[in-house]
């Protein structure tokens, strides 16, 4: 059998690791999901299906170390071509997919305050991964690629320039979903493809990229993984004069207002009761409503500044755990946008389908299944075609 690439995607409620053939065929996949409430160790071994709850505080490391503990009692065989991650964060040196060797490591290493909640999670699996196969090459995808392109204004803050110049600017992320979003839609529906589209990604972290002709020209989320959407934990857009308050008048230092900013605050600070959002929506109790209905408006503030940048759009593509799977979040958002002609089909919402818009519509509303992994395995394999830069020793 061929070598397969291996594929790990380490998010901020879920890590997930695949396999892939060398024609990009997933071959097998595992995951632990709900991280931070009651998470669930799902894989595939002999192929059937295996699950089982770890307990409640199951740390991000631990989950790791679980989930590679998995990884090598499903696998036939265990020499891998190479094995390809995403990492959250590639601040300015990094715009494309890269091979890892320590330099780059470093300079990784460098940008983890720029997204603490992820970035360290990822170099953890690189480096368990170098302890576990250390002649494996690795090869690391950003989520600020596929952003690497937006030119200003849409990078900028009202700061001094030589702020943005020392790399305080915005960049972007999820895009290796956005990519894979842009792509299927070329292959799918080239026509809305080449159009104006604005892709939700909506999972634990939340943003929404305006695409025009296929490439990100704005987005929600900017400098940190806080910006733009309320997500599962984290506050979304704020007035950083209320950071400023919080520091000088309410006896907070920066670790209190870290932890409160990307650990306490989302939906499940404002509900009090989950970050997840499928427990909101089996709760009756009416703090859970007041989180789905902010959770709504802010999608529909963001939503409403990236039309009015596209002047105007041709679609709407729902994505990630929420996006892919809540029914509920979709008809909020959807029914907000009949004044600009989007006209939902109920029915076809329900059932989760690929179109949910009537024909009638004049927006197209789209769920598409993101696929992070599929797009990390193929740029690991594009990697591969450059074998100068692959540090592997075996021929
Ligand atoms: N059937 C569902 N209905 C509503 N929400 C769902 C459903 N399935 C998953 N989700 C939500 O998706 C979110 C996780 O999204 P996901 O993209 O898997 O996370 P991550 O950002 O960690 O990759 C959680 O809020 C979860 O509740
Ligand atoms: C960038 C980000 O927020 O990622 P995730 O959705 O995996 O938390
Ligand atoms: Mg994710």
């Amino acid at each position: 059998m061929n070598r397969p690439i291996l594929v790990i995607n380490s998010g901020s409620s879920s890590i997930k690791y695949c396999l892939y053939s060398t024609d990009l065929k997933c071959l097998d996949r595992g995951q632990i999901d709900r991280l931070g409430g009651q998470p669930t160790l799902t894989s595939r071994r002999d192929g059937e299906a295996h699950s089982r709850e770890l307990h409640a505080g199951t740390s991000h490391a631990q989950a790791l170390e679980q989930l590679l503990d998995e990884l090598m009692a499903s696998e036939a065989q265990t020499d891998h071509l190479a094995v390809g991650h995403r990492v959250v964060h590639g601040g300015s040196d990094f715009s494309a997919p890269v091979t890892i060797d320590d330099s780059v490591l470093q300079r990784l290493q460098a940008i983890v305050p720029l997204a603490p909640l992820h970035q360290p999670y990822n170099l953890a699996a690189i480096g368990a991964i170098r302890d576990i196969y250390p002649d494996t090459p690795q090869v690391a995808c950003f989520d600020t690629a596929f952003h690497a392109n937006i030119g200003k204004p849409a990078t900028q803050f009202g700061l001094p320039a030589r702020y943005h110049d020392a790399g305080v600017r915005r960049y972007g992320f999820h895009g290796l979903s956005y990519e894979y979003i842009a792509t299927r839609l070329a292959d799918t529906d080239p026509q809305l493809a080449a159009g104006r589209v604005i892709a939700a990604h909506l999972g634990n972290g939340a943003s929404l990229c305006a695409l025009h002709g296929g490439q990100s020209v704005d987005t929600s989320m900017g400098f940190s993984t806080l910006e733009g959407l309320m997500m599962g934990t984290r506050c979304g857009r704020l007035d950083p004069g209320a950071l400023l308050y919080m520091q000088a008048s309410m006896g907070m230092d920066v670790e209190a207002v870290t932890a409160l900013l990307y650990h306490e605050s989302g939906l499940k600070g404002v509900s009090g009761i989950s970050h997840d959002m499928r427990d909101l929506e089996t709760s009756d109790a009416p703090q859970t409503r007041e989180a789905i209905d902010l959770y709504v408006y802010r999608i529909l503030a963001e939503l409403g500044a990236l039309a009015v940048g596209l002047q105007g759009i041709d679609g709407l593509v729902f994505t990630g755990g929420i996006g892919e799977n809540s029914a509920h979040i979709r008809r909020r958002v959807s029914e907000c946008l009949g004044w600009l002609g989007a006209e939902l089909d109920e029915a076809a919402n329900e059932r989760n389908a690929r179109v949910i818009s009537t024909a009638g519509s004049r927006i197209k509303l789209c769920v598409i299944p993101t696929d992070e992994e599929g797009m990390i395995a193929r740029h690991t394999r594009e990697r591969l075609n450059h074998p100068e830069e692959l540090k592997d020793t075996r021929t």
